[in-house]
């Protein structure tokens, strides 16, 4: 299981501690862009997200919670931008997925607990990643939805059938039980932020994920 520490929950004051401190042991950080329309929260913009691309060596996994991501996504293209994820519920996600894989990265599709597998059938081949959330987007804190789990059977199901090869992801309610559960499922990458940024000792807590 690949862990992605989401920073989303980190103490910004100290922004560069809680980067080294989550370092060993993760595979990427976690980077949550969010609005303030597409989701009720407002979190940070490009500027942040370049600072935490500077600050780590990590990989960055940026999570575009946004309305209309093609006006985001070359604002978010730096060295180590890894994957950009946009959502399926948003505005021209076809586009934003082909603007993604134009300028290089690795192209992510989240979709909301309320949205099917069904939605996305067509694009799956394209992707890099598929993420299921666990929660409502916008907040960290919350308990993991249950009835994801299926989402996350179907799409290691048909990701053996057809040979895709995107990473399944889950974020949002992730703890040692729940990343059990989804493993389970077929994930390969679990996101959290407050099981990590909430305690002490954060190399045991990406440890006791993986
Ligand atoms: O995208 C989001 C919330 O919308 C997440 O990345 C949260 O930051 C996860 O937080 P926890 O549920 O792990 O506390």
């Amino acid at each position: 299981m690949k862990v992605a520490p989401s920073i989303l929950t980190a103490n910004f004051i100290r922004l560069e501690d809680e980067l080294k401190s989550i370092e060993e042991g993760s595979d990427y950080i976690h980077v949550d862009v969010m609005d303030g329309h597409f989701v009720p929260n407002i979190s940070f913009g490009p500027a942040i997200v370049s600072q935490i691309g500077e600050l780590t060596k990590l990989p960055m996994d940026i999570h575009l919670m946004v309305e209309h991501p093609l006006d985001w996504i070359d604002k978010v293209i730096f060295p180590t931008t890894e994957f950009i994820t946009i959502h399926a519920e948003c505005n021209r996600f076809k586009e934003s997925i082909r603007r993604i894989l134009y300028l290089g990265k690795k192209a992510g599709l989240a979709i909301k607990p309320s949205t099917d597998v069904d939605f996305i059938k067509p694009y799956l081949s394209q992707l890099d990643l598929v993420l299921v959330m666990g929660v409502e987007p916008g907040y960290g804190g919350q308990l993991f939805i249950q009835n994801q789990l299926k989402k996350i059977e179907e799409l290691a199901q048909l990701k053996e059938e057809n040979g895709y090869h995107y990473e399944i992801q889950v974020d949002g309610g992730i703890n040692v039980s729940t990343a059990k559960q989804v493993k389970d499922a077929g994930a390969t990458i679990v996101v959290a932020g407050t099981f990590i940024f909430n305690y002490e000792d954060r190399k045991e807590r990406i440890e006791s994920l993986k």
